[in-house]
């Protein structure tokens, strides 16, 4: 059982370097079940790798990484996306000539582990597996506000709306966590508004959800929890009513003002 306030994910003294750059350098935090948890810090701060030794795209040189009780330290990405945390990326991450649709049912091939070759035995099983994928995929798209945009390409999209298929894309593998690295950068306000609603949305049904985000007023609106990170160490933690007056973040951000300047 999970009430709650108990954590999903707990990083413990994770740490990765890059020859002599210590991207992420001892970090322990944990988040909380049902929580929006922001990770920030100034460029270069180490949170995109830390994002990428959660999801198993590279290995810790130390540290371990939990989802609930499991280790899932160095697992293999397609194995920890099957444990139920799913992401997006920096940048868009889409196939050019895959639709709206095909694209999020490749998500749901993901979970189930469905290989293209059963599809040329069309097994009644395979068939069934299909349609409460195809059913599925239908949810989603409505839930996103995409349905009606389904059959056209994904990568042909507005920014905003591609930024929702990709959504759309790690919703479909049912995930209990999701990812969320820098989702509104590069967005418009209207943009930004509407994802941001998305979140929450996501996020009233029950996923729990990190986000790296420079928007301080994405931050400060949408998280219950905020770990500020620098030089690839944890810096701060608190609410946004803390992190906002903490010295030590105003100085990482701002560079130190000097008393008498
Ligand atoms: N594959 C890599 N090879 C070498 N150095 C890397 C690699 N990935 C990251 N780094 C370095 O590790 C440090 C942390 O980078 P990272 O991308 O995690 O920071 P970030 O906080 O996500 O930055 P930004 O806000 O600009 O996206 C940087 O100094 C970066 O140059």
């Amino acid at each position: 059982m999970n009430n709650a306030n108990s954590a999903i994910l707990t990083v413990q003294g994770l740490s990765k370097s890059f020859g002599g750059v210590k991207a992420v350098n001892g970090l322990s935090f944990s988040v909380k079940k049902n929580h929006i948890h922001a990770i920030i810090g100034p460029n270069g701060a180490g949170k995109s790798t830390l994002f990428n030794l959660i999801t198993g795209i590279i290995s810790p040189d130390e540290g371990e990484v939990r989802f609930f009780s499991a280790d899932i330290t160095s697992l293999r990405s397609d194995h920890i996306a099957k444990h139920g945390i799913s992401r997006t990326f920096q940048n868009i991450r889409l196939f050019p000539d895959m639709t709206v649709f095909e694209t999020v049912l490749i998500g749901t091939y993901l979970l189930t582990g469905a290989k293209l070759a059963p599809a040329l035995f069309l097994t009644k099983i395979f068939r069934e597996n299909e349609r409460a994928a195809k059913q599925r995929v239908e949810e989603i798209l409505k839930f996103v506000g995409l349905w009606e945009m389904r059959d056209e390409y994904a990568a042909q999209l507005s920014y905003g709306n591609q930024r929702r298929v990709e959504i759309a894309r790690a919703l479909a593998t049912k995930p209990q966590l999701l990812l969320l690295d820098e989702p509104t950068a590069g967005m418009n306000p209207k943009e930004t508004k509407e994802l941001m609603d998305l979140f929450t949305s996501v996020n009233n049904e029950g996923i729990t959800i990190l986000i790296i985000a420079h928007d301080m007023h994405l931050v400060n609106t949408l998280s219950d929890q905020i770990t500020v990170i620098n030089f690839g160490e944890k810096l701060v933690e608190g609410t946004a009513e803390m992190i906002q007056k903490h010295p030590a973040v105003i100085e990482a951000y701002m560079g130190k003002v000097e008393a008498n300047a």
